[in-house]
């Protein structure tokens, strides 16, 4: 299987960064994130393309990001929270493997709540974190090859249980 070693879909917050940089150093393997490459590439926060540009171009710029990094990185990948919304970026992660990071709605507040730098939560995150997973859950699920629940666990048992859930050996 060419591509990554594991792709890490799921909603903001969630630890796909956190957890995903753990799983890279337990497995020797480098780690990267789409969301952190949109950044570098253009200089500036997803915030401020958000506000600049609005959301279409926000996800045209993250489909290209998304496309070069699977071709790129060999190691642990993170996307970000909505790449999964694109058809053809779904249909480059089949027949990779997929874990999907969940949480529930109490957790994803906590998380998240107070941090503006997520722009698609910054008014109600509750409502909003609620709306965003009625509309993506079965698209996290249809894309994923494990689900691990990250509710209650700290990131070191969530990388933990999703090298197991992988069956990916540690180095
Ligand atoms: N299992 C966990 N338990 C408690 N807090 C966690 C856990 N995993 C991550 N966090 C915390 O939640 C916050 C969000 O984590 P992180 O930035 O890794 O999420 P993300 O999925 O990459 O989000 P985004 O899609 O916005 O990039 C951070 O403050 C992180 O420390
Ligand atoms: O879930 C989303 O739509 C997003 C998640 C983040 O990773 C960022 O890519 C951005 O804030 C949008
Ligand atoms: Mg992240």
């Amino acid at each position: 299987m060419s591509g990554p070693l594991v792709v890490l879909v799921g909603p903001m917050g969630v630890g796909k960064s956190t957890v995903g940089q753990l799983m890279a150093e337990r497995l020797g393997a480098s780690f990267r994130d789409t969301d952190d490459d949109i950044v570098a590439e253009q200089g500036r926060t997803i915030a401020e393309i958000f506000v600049d540009e609005g959301e279409p171009a926000f996800r045209a710029i993250e489909k290209a990001a998304v496309r070069r990094a699977l071709a790129e990185h060999d190691g642990i990948l993170a996307l970000g929270g909505g790449a999964i919304l694109d058809a053809d970026t779904r249909a480059l992660l089949a027949g990779q493997r997929v874990a999907y990071l969940s949480m529930d709605v109490e957790e994803a507040v906590k998380r998240t709540g107070l941090n503006a730098a997520r722009p698609l939560l910054a008014v109600n995150p509750r409502k909003q974190w609620r709306e965003l997973m009625e509309a993506r859950r079965h698209l996290y699920e249809e894309t994923a090859t494990a689900v691990v629940a990250t509710d209650g666990r700290t990131p070191e048992e969530v990388a933990e249980a999703a090298l197991d859930a992988l069956e990916l050996k540690e180095a």
